[in-house]
Order: structure tokens, then sequence, then C-alpha cells
């Protein structure tokens, strides 16, 4: 008796060791119903072929060999890719009820403290959060409140270029910065080394245990894990940051200085929020929206400088508009949209060809879904790539601002229209979760362009050993959260003695009104 309980014994642990094999081996399997995408191996799935950078060149070069919508598997979690204008809007814009989630991601969570509104799931305070901000950042809101504040600034960016041309980077984010805080904060930053333009923390979480694709590895003890670690500092330094920048509002208000940003508008009662915030959430919720909003126009503003530099035809074609409707009495103001349409369309292929953020920032799906008889698993991480979506243009790796010629709206009205086929670029996301400072991030860029070009020739600088001009690498960009040019040398000549001394008297003009947000 006693041998056939052992021979039973055994069959049954050579059983379940075939199962557990079995099941490891199905661990990163990718489900015959998903998408297609690159062969899968055991437990890792697609994870090894992550490159660590230009992310957006390879789903260019999945998206061609398996087609416009492709998947990977990262161990238990599911990537689908769109590259496909009819799905993203199928999906993201008509499904948006269910595509409006942040991915899963354990370590962001703890990064951000499920504060920052960017990375919230589609919780009932993100939606709260997302309507005070809407209301605020309308185009309404903005041309009657923001507008003159970013006449004047861009008007100050163009004397500090006439003053110390070289330092263009450090003006530029300046700018930016100073509007964002402004809008938000009812502070403005008057130099590079202000604390509103050097307030933007850089805290990024790094790489991490991707505990929600493995989750194995929710058991390695914290000591081993320094991205836990970090995590934690990463949302302990910047709240005390923006929580800082919240008490000043608090204290200039109590002095009885109260200005007409969004927090004061908040802290006066006349905004309330539909789920009410902790004082923490809050300061947050206003740190989201001046991070939101400084360094991706900056860097937006760089990529358009720089392509502007490598393009002098670009640069007339502009300013045969500019000399006729501003002449040389005058610098464009947002009044002249209509009329300077050329300058939107330098904005659009900027944007089209290199997106701040190339891959975009991905969404969740919050249940089962189909499309074209495809599976798009519940909790799968959606990506639209803004770099994959360009394949309706002629020639999309080319810089050609002449494109959008005859589409004159701004990027809202055609992320919006059902003629998806027509949409000028994915730069600003899409469906309910669509960058919601949008309408201030199309108006910087506009009045920062127009300005500039009225103002300056743009050439690229001179070598002062050989005295012949650099040349501007156009791939030369950082790959990081945001996607800026890495740093390089342009000349701002004035084009004109007329021309310096409007750059002059209108700084002299907007000089008081500037100090009003000091
Ligand atoms: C050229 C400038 C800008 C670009 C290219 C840009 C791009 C984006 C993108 C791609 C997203 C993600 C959209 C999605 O998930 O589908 C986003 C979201 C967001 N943006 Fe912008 N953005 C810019 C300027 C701004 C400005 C000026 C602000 C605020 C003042 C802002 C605040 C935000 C916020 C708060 C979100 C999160 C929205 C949410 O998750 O509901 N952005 N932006």
């Amino acid at each position: 008796m006693r041998p056939l309980i052992t021979t039973f014994c055994g069959l049954i642990a050579i059983l379940c060791v075939l199962f557990l094999v079995h099941k490891l081996l199905r661990f990163g399997h990718r489900d015959k119903r998903l998408p297609p995408g690159p062969p899968t191996i055991p437990i890792l799935g697609n994870a090894h072929l992550i490159p660590s950078h230009g992310l957006h060149l390879k789903f260019k070069e999945w998206s061609d060999k398996y087609g416009n919508i492709f998947s990977l598997k990262i161990g238990a979690g599911t990537v689908i890719v769109l590259s496909d204008r009819r799905a993203v809007h199928d999906l993201i814009g008509k499904r948006s009820a269910i595509y409006s989630e942040r991915p899963l991601d354990n370590n962001s969570e703890v990064a951000f403290g499920g504060e920052n509104f960017a990375f919230l799931h589609a919780t009932p305070s993100w939606r709260a959060q997302r309507k005070v901000a809407s209301q605020y950042l309308a185009p309404k809101s903005i041309d009657d409140k923001i507008a003159p504040i970013q006449e004047a600034e861009t008007c100050q960016l163009v004397h500090d270029l006439l003053e110390t041309p070289d330092q263009f980077f450090a003006h530029i984010k300046r700018v930016t910065a100073s509007i964002a805080a402004i809008a938000i904060f009812g502070f403005r930053a008057p130099t590079v080394d202000s604390h509103w333009t050097t307030i933007n923390p850089t805290c990024e979480p790094g790489s991490y245990l991707p505990i929600e694709q493995f989750p194995i590895l929710k058991y390695i003890p914290d000591r081993w894990a320094p991205s836990k670690a970090r995590a934690k500092h990463c949302y302990r330094a910047v709240t005390a940051i923006w929580v800082d920048a919240r008490k000043r509002v608090e204290k200039r208000r109590q002095n009885g200085d109260e200005r007409s940003s969004m927090a004061d508008r908040v802290l006066s009662g006349e905004v309330k929020f539909d789920v009410p915030l902790t004082p923490t959430q809050l300061s947050n919720f206003f740190g989201t929206l001046h991070q939101g909003g400084a360094d991706t126009t900056s860097s937006m503003v760089l990529t358009h400088v720089l392509y502007l530099a490598k393009h002098p035809l670009v640069q007339h074609k502009a300013r045969l508009e500019l000399d006729c409707v501003c002449g040389t009495e005058r610098m464009p103001t947002w009044a002249d949209f209509k009329d300077l349409p050329y300058i939107n369309c330098i904005i659009k292929e900027g944007l089209r060809l290199r997106p701040v953020s190339p891959v975009g920032v991905p969404h969740r799906v919050s249940r089962d879904d189909w499309f074209d008889g495809l599976l798009i698993p519940k909790d799968a991480t959606i990506f639209f790539p803004p770099h994959a979506l360009n394949s309706p243009f002629e020639d999309p790796e080319t810089y050609n601002p002449d494109r959008f010629l005859g589409r004159p709206k701004l990027a809202m009205d055609y992320a919006g229209s059902p003629d998806y086929m027509n949409r000028d670029h994915y730069a600003y996301g899409g469906g309910r979760r669509i960058c919601v400072g949008i309408h201030l991030a199309e108006r910087m860029q506009w009045r920062i362009v127009g300005k500039l070009l009225w103002a300056f020739e743009i050439k690229p600088a001179v070598d002062e050993e050989t005295g012949k001009s650099v040349n501007l690498d156009l791939d030369a960009y950082v790959d990081g959260f945001l996607m800026q040019p890495a740093p390089y040398k342009v000349r701002f000549t004035p084009r004109s003695e007329k021309h310096a001394r409007i750059i002059q008297q209108d700084f002299k003009n907007i000089e008081d009104f500037l100090k009003k947000w000091e």
C-alpha cells in the first residue's frame, strides 16, 4: 500500500510542477485575441525589447511591421499602441468614458501622492479639478484676464533678447514660467534667476520596479528597492515647494493685496471644487498647472526658434505677412491672429514634427473593449503617439509649415472635429484628458513666435574661430520626461533701428503694468 501512496504523491507533485512551469511559460504570453505585436518570451513578454531612449521611433518601427494597432506584453500587463487616426477618434474620442484613466503605476502614485491631477485616475476629484482648471483656462477667460499679461510679458521677452541675446534659452524659460505663475499664483518672474522662474521642481521618479506588470516584485523589501524611497522623497520635495507657493499667495492676500489669479479666486471662495480639496491637495493642484504650463511651452518655443533659424525662407514668408499687417510701426498682437495665418502654420508644424512628448501621455481603458475584432483588455495601457499619427502628411519628416496653409484654426478646433484625417497634430493628447492648458499654450506660442519674427532675423550663431555659421543639428534633442532641443546657438539680430526703437518703447510702456505682479 505504502509504495502506491508514494507514487500517487509523486504524481501530484509532478503535475503541480508541470502546472507551475506551464503558468510561468504563459506569463508574458500574448492572448490570440489581442492586436498583433513582436514575439514574446516567457515571463518578460516584450519587456526586454523596450529601448531606454527613442521609444517613439521604436513604436513607429513596430507599427510599420505589425500594423497600425499593435500590442506589447510587459509581464502580466498589456500595452496597446494606436497609430491609426480612426482608432484614436473612436476609442480615445468617442469612447472616452472608458479610455480616460491613467495607467496603473504604484510608483507614480507614491511619487505624486495621488495629488497630481495630470496623473490621477478618472475619479470624482480629478473631474472636479479638471472642471475648475478648464473654466479658468477657457478661451474667453484667458482673453479677458490673461491676455494683457501675455502681451506684456512677450514684450519683455523681445526686450531681453535685444539686451542679452546670448541668454535666449533662459529668457524663453523665464517668460513661460512667468506667464504661468501670474495666471496661477498672481506673481511674476521678472528675471531669469527670480523665484518664480526657478521654482519648477525637476524631481522625476527615475527607474523603478514595475510591480503592476511583475507582481512578485512587491515582495522585495523596501531597503533593497531605493526607488520606493526616491518616490516618497519626490512627493515630499515637490509638495513642499507648492505648499510654500500657496502660502505666499495667502500671505499677500492677508496683507490686503488681492489679485485675479486662479489661486486668488479659489482662496477667496469665488471658485469652488465639486469635491473639496485639502490644503495640500490644493497646493499640488496649483503646482500641477504651473508645471504643465511652463516647461512644456518653453520647450516648444525653443523648437520653433531652432527650426526657424535653420529655415530662413520660412521666416521670410512669415515676415511678408507681418510687414503687410503691422509694418514697422508696431509688434503683432493676438488681435492680428486672423490676418497672420502663417504664424499659426509655424506653431502647428513645430508641434507636429517635434511634440514635447513624442509617445504622448498614456491613458488606460477601464473595461474590456473591442475594436475591429481586436480585444482591448481592461486595464491595458493605451498609447497614441503623435509621432506615429503623421502618416496622412506628405513627406512627414520634413519641416514644412506650408502644409497647414488652408487650416487656419487653432489645435482644439481640429482635435474636436469628426474629420480626423484633417486633424493638424496630436501634440496635446486627446479625449477627456486633452491638455487642459491647450488654449493658453496656443496663445503663448503664437504671441512669442509672432513678436520674435517681427523683431529679429534669427540666424545660426557665428563660430568665433572659423568666422562661419555654426551647424544647427535638428536631431539633437534631450530625451527626458519632456523632449526639448539640446543647447544650441543662434543670433537674434534686430531687423532695423526702427524695430529696435519700437521694442524699447513698448517695454517702457509695459514696465509699470508688469511691476504690479511682483
Ligand atoms: C505647448 C505646450 C503644451 C503641450 C505640448 C502640452 C501637452 C500635453 C499633453 C500631451 C497632455 C496629456 C494629454 C492626454 O493625456 O491625452 C497634457 C495634459 C495636461 N496639460 Fe498640457 N501641454 C502644454 C501646455 C500646458 C499648459 C499651458 C498647461 C496649464 C497652464 C498645461 C496643463 C496640463 C494639465 C494639467 C494636463 C493634465 C490634464 C488631465 O490629465 O486631465 N499644459 N498636456
